[in-house]
């Protein structure tokens, strides 16, 4: 397995994972826009995505960031209508994203059924998007973990789980509900100078030690994604329970 050796990061509980991560990805942008001039992030899905850009948006450094100089992007997104409560970029706008000064162009949303064909079209626009406004390598891609060790919409055991021949494909049937989704493949996440894992509760115990350990793609799609220098596990101590 290639890519940075996971770091764990143990924390009290989800509070305290959404604060440390925030206030690392100030420092993380602050510096990528230093010394690149642009950051390029790829925001997560789930409650702890959410957490932590409501600890972004609360956070009283956030303006240490030229925020105008920053790309978000989404991991995965639900194959909802634009505004739909159920999509991660409406989940995450409402927590604060849209509070932080960011471009609007720079904020990279996938196309809905109201705005495309279908997911595999909107995938194909994702990833055209991404080879145009990209910059070829993320500075920070964070990953919610679920439960089955799935990150992104990518969960073990289907079919685009390991899908290598695109940056982005469509998911159909997914285990957790909806069941449509866009996702970036594992091959892109892990193109990544960090990924960062944000993890909290003792339903994750499983999947956290199955990813930190590098456990087989059948077990953990956390497990296959690493950063080329950092791989961090932000996690608390209910999710962390199963570490040795
Ligand atoms: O679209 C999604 O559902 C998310 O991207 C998904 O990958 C999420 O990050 C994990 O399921 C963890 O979610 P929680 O943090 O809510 O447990």
């Amino acid at each position: 397995m290639s890519g940075a050796a996971p770091l764990v990061l143990r924390h009290p509980d989800a509070a305290s994972v959404a604060a440390m991560t925030a206030g690392r990805l100030l420092a993380a942008v602050q510096d990528a826009v230093v010394e690149r001039g642009v950051a390029h992030v790829a925001l997560t899905g789930g409650s702890m995505g959410s957490a932590l850009v409501g600890a972004l948006a609360e956070h009283r450094q956030r303006g240490v960031v030229d925020w105008s100089r920053v790309h978000v992007w989404w991991g995965d997104e639900r194959y909802l209508p634009a505004g739909d409560d159920d999509r991660n970029d409406t989940q995450n706008d409402r927590a604060g994203l849209t509070s932080l000064g960011l471009v609007p162009e720079h904020v990279h949303r996938v196309a809905g059924p109201d705005t495309s064909a279908s997911a595999e079209e909107s995938a194909a626009a994702y990833e055209r998007a991404l080879r145009e406004h990209g910059s070829g390598l993320w500075d920070v891609v964070l990953l919610g973990v679920g439960p089955d060790g799935h990150v992104a919409s990518l969960f073990p055991g289907h079919p685009a789980q390991l899908r290598d021949d695109a940056l982005v494909v469509a998911v159909h049937d997914s285990p957790k509900p909806p069941p449509v989704r866009v996702s970036i493949t594992i091959d892109c996440l892990s193109n990544s100078r960090g990924v960062w894992f944000v993890v909290s509760g003792g339903d994750k115990a499983d999947a956290v030690a199955r990813g930190v350990a590098g456990a087989p793609a059948a077990e953990s799609s956390a497990a296959q994604v690493r950063g080329l220098e950092r791989t961090l596990w932000l996690v608390d101590e209910p999710a962390a329970a199963r570490l040795v």
